[in-house]
């Protein structure tokens, strides 16, 4: 705290006495008094034994001590003694405090009473007021605030099952649409579905009306397979199909190839009888020039058109576009969708915000201007941004990144601006990420970790569980799991088709596992980390986290493989004995309904599976020798 002594005026009763003399001489006269003060405190510091020049920290070294000698002498409890005492130390103390005028020196609070009471009483050195309070209690932690946007979301209920909305209950929904939904089983909306889709289409609708207006972006924050994907590949074809003139209007952005595959099927699907066109680049499936040739054509006149509508895109590639492919413009574009949000804003390899943000600005659409009247008239209709993830961060300074303009959050966290909960950055989320309804959460300890192969099987005979995704952290270690298992499960006759995916996999093997799997002619799928987001593959009921999650968004990400779209599903993750702490510590970050299971096996059980067991590891050591 720091001590502040002013020259302060004196009051009518000195007037009368200074009209006597000159005012010049009064201020060198009080000038000189001062300065003989100083030096008289100064000497008495000394005397004292304090430093006058100390530094801050010595100061409150020294001041910690006297309060710390302070208290001891109160506990002691001689109090006359002490009241003496430290009524002599603040009679130092208040001495002390005029001579530390015009020097930024703090004092106990026994001198900082003293002060006070100089204060009420007029102060002993006149002209001179100590203002300012000195106390030495504990100050209130300042609290993180939310912007409005982020503190006050729209509030999207998980209920998966009890639907009301039927696909003919929005009226602004086109006729088109409405039949590739009925075509594809969709008969009723999700939650997600029934709120942002008549939103976004609300706002295009605004746009289109002869006023200017740009649409508000949009963040959306729910949990995993709750139907996200419609939430925004619906109004995207709702809202560019009226248009003639082929142009991309709509860039869809995903964090890798197999997720943008996914997306861009379904938006295929339900643009079907719209005359729209959708390409995908990637690079998974063609090279960049074959793209560039679908992307754009070239006029005899020497311009560019647009062969396609909308692009989805990963973030590496849509800057090889942007940077490498003469006339692909996005001038006209209308919507930025950004699936799995949260993982491609940490995507900063390619930087591809920052080229499209300048990409867009040399096609005069400006990063939010301040908006007026005059800026609403002649600045370009921004494209609108529609942000998804089941894990979007609540990171101010991240979303910033993205521009966002007078952005709406639809999320189902219980309480966004709840931070303590989430630790306050801990994870930098939307207050409490909310895992499906229909989830049921298990995890088992094993003593060690070489039983986990044998846990893992002992779990799939016994269970009978089929439809398993087993997560591990590694490509290697998903090659070998899957390997080791097969052989476990062959040395003890158990009828049990194991295959993986990773990315050391060629894409058309992963669509033919991925069909196998979903026809159910794989039992156990394990996959790499890569896996664990976005993918929706029909058919898992169960997920096995072979390790412990690093952090609560992967977690999340990778139980929610299964218990999707209001199907029940059930996770199981396997732990050390040290981890379960940890375990259970990451996910009191998560508010899920469900309880969380503890499934017991005696390892004595197991004993049965070790000759097998180290017949498998002999095998599968034969097999890494003989590849080598
Ligand atoms: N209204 C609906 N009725 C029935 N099924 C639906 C509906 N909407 C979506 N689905 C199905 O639900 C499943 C999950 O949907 P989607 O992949 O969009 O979830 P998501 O929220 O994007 O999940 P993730 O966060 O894991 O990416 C998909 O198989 C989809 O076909």
């Amino acid at each position: 705290m720091s001590l502040f002594v002013v020259n302060r005026y004196l009051g009518d009763g000195n007037d009368e006495k200074c009209e006597k003399s000159n005012d010049l001489n009064k201020l060198l006269l009080k000038v000189e008094e001062r300065r003989k003060l100083k030096e008289e405190n100064e000497r008495v510091a000394r005397a004292n034994g304090v430093n006058v020049r100390e530094s801050k920290k010595e100061r409150h070294k020294r001041l910690r001590k006297l309060r710390r000698k302070e208290e001891k002498n109160q506990k002691k409890g001689e109090n006359d003694d002490n009241e003496e005492g430290v009524s002599g130390e603040e009679g130092n103390e208040g001495d002390k405090c005029n001579e530390f005028e015009d020097q930024d020196i703090e004092l106990p609070e026994s001198g900082q009473d003293s002060l006070k009471k100089n204060e009420g009483e007029k102060s002993e050195s006149p002209g001179f007021t100590v203002i300012g309070g000195h106390d030495f209690k504990k100050k209130i932690e300042v609290k993180r605030y939310l912007p409005d946007w982020l503190a006050k979301p729209f509030r999207i209920p998980t209920d998966l099952k009890n639907l009301s909305t039927t696909v003919n209950d929005l009226p602004d929904l086109d006729k088109t649409i409405v039949d590739n939904l009925k075509k594809h089983g969709v008969t009723h909306f999700f939650p997600v579905q029934k709120e942002v889709i008549p939103w976004v289409l609300h706002e295009r609708q605004k746009c289109s009306t002869g006023l200017k207006h740009w649409p508000r972006d949009v963040c959306v924050s729910v949990p995993t397979g709750s139907g996200k994907t419609l939430a925004f590949v619906l109004p995207v074809i709702q809202s560019l199909k009226p248009s003639l003139i082929r142009r991309v209007r709509a860039l869809v952005v995903l964090p890798v190839q197999d997720l943008a595959a996914q997306v861009a099927k379904v938006f295929v699907q339900y643009a079907q009888g719209t005359g729209l066109r959708v390409l995908t680049v990637t690079g998974r499936a063609m090279p960049l020039h074959t793209e560039q040739s679908l992307l754009v054509r070239q006029r005899v006149d020497g311009g560019f058109d647009s062969r396609v509508d909308i692009v989805v895109t990963t973030p590496g590639r849509l800057v090889e576009h942007l940077t490498q492919t003469a006339g692909f413009t996005l001038s006209h574009l209308q919507f930025v969708v950004v699936d799995e949000a949260d993982r491609v804003i940490d995507n900063v390899k390619n930087d591809w915000l920052y080229h499209l943000e300048n990409h867009l600005l040399a096609a005069g659409i400006k990063r939010i201007p301040a908006l007026t009247l005059d800026t609403l008239n002649s600045d370009p209709v921004r494209p609108q941004k529609l942000l998804f993830s089941a894990t979007m961060t609540q990171d101010p300074e991240k979303l910033k990144l993205l521009n966002l303009f007078q952005p709406r959050l639809f999320t189902s966290s219980l309480d966004s601006a709840n931070e303590t909960k989430n630790g306050g950055g801990k994870d930098d989320n939307a207050g409490d990420l909310v895992l499906p309804a229909e989830l049921q959460q298990k995890w088992l300890s094993c003593s060690h970790e070489q039983l986990k192969p044998l846990i893992l099987y002992h779990v799939l005979a016994t269970e009978g569980w089929r439809g398993v995704l087993c997560f591990t952290h590694y490509t290697d270690a998903t090659r070998r799991l899957a390997r080791l298992l097969s052989l476990i499960c062959a040395a003890c006759r158990l009828q049990l088709t194991v295959d993986e995916i990773s990315s050391e996999v060629s894409f058309e093997q992963r669509n033919r596992i991925v069909a196998e799997f979903t026809r159910g002619d794989i039992d156990v799928l394990v996959c790499s980390d890569a896996y664990a987001r976005g993918m929706d593959i029909s058919g898992v009921r169960y997920v096995i986290l072979y390790s412990p999650p690093k952090h609560l968004n992967n977690y999340i990400h990778q139980v929610g493989r299964t218990a999707r779209a209001g199907v029940a599903g059930t996770s199981l993750t396997l732990l050390n004995p040290p981890q379960v702490k940890s375990f259970h510590k990451l996910l009191k970050m998560s508010s899920f309904t469900g309880k969380l299971e503890e499934m017991k096996i005696d390892e004595k059980e197991l004993s049965y599976l070790e000759e097998p067991y180290r017949d498998s590891l002999t095998a599968l050591k034969n097999e890494a020798t003989d590849s080598n």
